[in-house]
């Protein structure tokens, strides 16, 4: 049976990790030759974005362990700094022990914003917006006619009075179900489509018309168990519970908290093709919705185990962006092996969640700097100038001597050249 439990995976060769995911995923060898060799194409780039004079790469790891909804998942991370995928794959590895994660989806609706100002009543103006609601969703609807036949499209309309350095304006907003794309383009031409209309029924003037990243109507969720045996004990529950309450209480904290949060979902956003500034802006947004908050939550249930839960915005696609014309983007949603925009939001919620409870036990047990540290000590050697096997030997004594710095590193690597 096809399992994403693959122990030691991290000790095999690049090449030994890239044929076990190929035989989990069914890749080509043209596809294992894209990952290991071709990168993204100079002449694709050139018409991704303007002014192309080369591409920038990241490291692409994968994260193993994931059993999310009985089905298993090796999960594709781009990501610059150590220890993240790590993490990702031991949380993952403990959560299994009660079944894995768990994971709920709002469905796919994202808001299209159109500003009404210059009102003399607003109030008036919003009423009148909302009667004629079924008329603005069929102008809507018109643009975009391949969507509305998958069965999206504008679902409905809401509309705000909200106060302002210039007083009062109304805010509406289109309720689209854009199905499997992330759905910028598709909700900003349908706002830019309605805005004559709605100008026509408020007799105001219309200013930006364009998507919100704060997906409100568009949450993913995720949950695990994680038994107090297998995490170490009642002492490790306690000291998980007590980094929440700190960074439930305390802005400085909750930043870094949610920062570890998207350590993991930025990182599969990226390999995925996905635009990861709409997913951050959402997430802190969503965050600060009532104060700024974790955006995990966690409990001890009767048994004394840990029950994480995490919920967010999570305006990714399938389809659209650049989800189909980077080609590794589209390599590793093959990896993934998911079918929908709402299945690969799913998959995010549980990294998350993952990540979070990854970080916070090792911060509430040995701290972060010997897991994370000695996986950054590579980094160092490198930066030292260790090539090959001087990398691993200036890495050992970096870590035995807990000295993870360039300086010491230099000596070492000429140390080991003299030898
Ligand atoms: C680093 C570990 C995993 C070591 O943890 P460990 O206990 O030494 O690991 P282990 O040797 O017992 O292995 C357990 C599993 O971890 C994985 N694993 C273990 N080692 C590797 C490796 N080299 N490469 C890839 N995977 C690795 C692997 O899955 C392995 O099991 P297997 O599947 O092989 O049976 C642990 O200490 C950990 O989870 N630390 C957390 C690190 C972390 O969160 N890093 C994020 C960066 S720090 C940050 O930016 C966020 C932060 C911390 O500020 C957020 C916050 O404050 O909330
Ligand atoms: N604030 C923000 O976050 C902003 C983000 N962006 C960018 O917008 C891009 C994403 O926009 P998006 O609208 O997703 O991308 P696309 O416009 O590339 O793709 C969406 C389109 O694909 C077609 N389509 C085909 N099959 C499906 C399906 N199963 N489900 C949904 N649509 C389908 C639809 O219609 P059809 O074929 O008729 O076109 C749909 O409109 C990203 O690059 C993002 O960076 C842009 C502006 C602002």
């Amino acid at each position: 049976m096809k399992t994403s439990r693959i122990p030691g995976f991290y000790k095999l060769s690049v090449k030994e990790r890239l044929r076990k995911v190929a035989e989990f995923a069914n890749l080509s060898e043209e596809e294992m030759n894209a990952l290991l060799e071709k990168g993204l194409p100079n002449d694709i780039a050139d018409r991704m974005i303007e002014n192309v004079i080369g591409t920038f790469e990241l490291p692409l790891g994968i994260a193993t362990n994931f059993l999310i909804d009985g089905k298993e998942y090796l999960i594709p991370m781009a990501i610059e700094e150590p220890s993240v995928v790590a993490a990702a794959s031991n949380a993952a590895k403990m959560a299994r022990a009660k079944g894995g994660f768990f994971t709920d989806y709002s469905g796919n609706i994202m808001i299209g914003q159109i500003q009404v100002t210059k009102l003399k009543d607003p109030n008036s103006a919003k009423f009148e917006v909302l009667r004629h609601k079924e008329e603005i969703i069929e102008k809507a609807n018109e643009q975009d006619p391949i969507l509305v036949n998958l069965g999206g499209g504008c679902k409905d309309v809401e509309a705000r009075v909200i106060n302002t350095r210039f007083g009062e304006m109304l805010i509406v907003h289109l309720l689209v179900d854009v199905k499997d794309a992330m759905g910028a383009n598709a909700v900003n031409t349908m706002a830019e489509a309605v805005a004559p209309l709605i100008e026509r029924i408020t007799g105001g003037k219309v200013y930006l018309r364009i998507i919100s990243n704060l997906a409100v109507y568009r949450l993913a969720r995720a949950k695990a168990i994680f038994d107090k045996n297998v995490i170490g004990g009642e002492e490790v529950v306690e000291g998980i519970m007590q980094a929440y309450a700190f960074a439930e209480a305390d802005p400085f904290r909750c930043a870094t908290h949610n920062k570890g949060i998207m350590n993991g979902i930025s990182a599969v956003v990226i390999a995925t093709g996905n635009d990861f500034r709409a997913v951050e802006a959402g997430a802190h947004a969503y965050a600060a919705i009532h104060g700024y908050k974790p955006l995990t939550r966690y409990e001890v249930n009767e048994d004394g185990d840990l029950v994480g839960t995490i919920e967010l915005p999570m305006a990714v696609g399938v389809i659209g962006g650049a989800t189909k014309v980077n080609p590794l983007a589209k390599i590793c949603l093959k990896i993934l092996g998911v079918n929908s925009a709402e299945e690969l939001a799913r998959v995010l919620a549980a990294v998350g969640l993952a990540q979070n409870f990854a970080a916070l036990r090792a911060l509430a047990t040995e701290g972060i700097q010997r897991g994370h540290m000695e996986l950054h000590a590579r980094n160092v050697a490198i930066m030292a100038g260790a090539v090959g096997e001087e990398i691993d030997k200036v890495v050992e004594i970096l870590v035995r001597e807990r000295k993870v710095r360039l300086d010491r590193a230099k000596e070492v690597l000429e140390e080991i050249r003299k030898k």
